[in-house]
């Protein structure tokens, strides 16, 4: 059974829409990201979920069971929607220590003293706070003190877990160490976790799903790779990944054997779709949607860059350079660099080269490319 469902939600704030006629299927076990840019409506949908907003119309079920509905006035507390929350506003008890913090849900629950105890240290160790468990929160940094949150969410095992940007208060290492923790505690504690992040990286690593809007608005709704190769537009091909993806602005001027013919400034592409065939018509104006990973670079390529700059990281490096002019970002595993000015060859060698429409922004297909002149 699916464990979150959204029919229609919208929520408007006076005039701005904050969500728009929002539709989703969250499946049992599920780990969905809410992704988009700052305002998209990530937070108001979460909020929404759990009971702290009400939606302005449509309808809520959580586990089976209606939870909200604008129609048939239903509208359940957040204590009685069985979900367990995690906000970017941790509000831990001031008064009580770490211990305390933990083991009150689950004293409130009726655990027995024994269990609370043994949950308590699991949750200190798994967020490593076991030292700091006699200590009161203002004894903790912002970052102790949140991951004191996370322990004290997960404790009494939620079978829904919302959460908002948990992990932006920890530095970079941690927040590394305590994502493949979340990805290994979903499976382990068999929950369904909904998470709001702006983050595409942590959106893409961490979800079985994600759920990218814009406005408002859903743009995509898929598992990570699939929103990676196959984005539904412009705005979703953009979004995702780091560094972005090349846009190459062409005009369809001719169809052959092979596919079609794409002229742009300076470049002629051959684009053979696998797929959507006939989604593209001689005259029409496109975006050619490349990832920096697929342009490789090959020696003795007749296609000719010259390097604007190069960024080694040691494990990859990213290299700016304009092929006939054009600008565009490549990206190559390993320990790379070039001059500035230097000659590389590139080879366009895919299959996943993405054609949009320019006026819709809509994906027409997905091919190979080869690079006429
Ligand atoms: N209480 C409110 N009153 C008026 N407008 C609001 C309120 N809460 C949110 N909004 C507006 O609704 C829209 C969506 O806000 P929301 O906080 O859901 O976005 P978000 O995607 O979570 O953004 P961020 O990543 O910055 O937290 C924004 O335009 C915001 O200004």
């Amino acid at each position: 059974m699916p464990e979150i469902v959204l029919k229609h939600i919208t929520k408007r704030f006076g005039k701005v829409y904050a969500v728009k006629d929002f539709d989703l299927v969250v499946e049992d076990r599920d780990f969905v990201t809410l992704l988009g840019p700052s305002g998209c409506g990530k937070t108001t949908t979460l909020r929404m979920i759990s009971g702290l907003e009400t939606p302005t119309d449509g309808e809520i079920e959580i586990d089976g069971k209606v939870v909200f509905s604008s129609e048939k006035q239903i509208n359940l507390s957040p204590d009685k929607r069985d979900v367990g929350l995690l906000f970017q506003n941790y509000a831990l008890w001031p008064h009580m220590t770490v211990y305390q913090n933990i083991a009150f849900g689950l004293e409130n629950l009726k655990w027995k003293k024994p269990d609370i105890k043994k949950r308590v240290y699991e949750m200190a160790e798994l967020v490593k706070i076991t030292d700091l468990l006699e200590r009161y929160p203002a004894e903790l940094s912002g970052g102790q003190q949140q991951r004191v949150a996370i322990a004290r969410t997960l404790a009494p095992n939620p079978r829904v877990l919302l959460m908002d940007e948990p992990l932006s208060n920890l530095d970079a290492k941690l927040r590394m160490e305590m994502r493949s923790e979340l990805k290994r505690l979903h499976k382990e504690i068999e929950a369904t976790f909904v998470y709001v992040t702006h983050d595409q990286y942590e959106a893409m690593t961490l979800a079985t799903k994600i759920c990218l809007m814009k406005e408002g608005v859903l743009q995509q709704y898929a598992p990570p790779l699939e929103i990676y190769d196959n984005p539904k537009n412009i705005f979703v091909g953009d979004f995702i990944g780091n560094p972005s993806m090349n846009f190459i602005e062409s005009r369809v001027v001719d169809v052959n054997g092979k596919g079609y013919v794409l002229k742009g400034e300076n470049l002629e592409f051959n684009f053979t779709p696998k797929n959507n065939l006939d989604n593209l018509s001689i005259g029409q104006e496109v975006i050619v949607g490349i990832r920096p990973e697929d342009i490789k670079i090959s020696a003795d390529s007749a296609n000719r860059c010259v390097v604007y700059s190069t960024l080694p990281s040691g494990m990859e490096t990213i290299i700016k350079a304009n092929l006939k002019g054009i600008p565009l970002t490549i990206v190559t595993f390993g320990r790379v660099d070039f001059e500035i000015d230097e000659e590389i060859g590139v080879d366009f060698d895919s299959y996943n080269y993405n054609v949009f429409s320019k006026s819709s922004g809509e994906k027409l297909a997905i091919g190979g490319l080869n690079l006429l002149g």
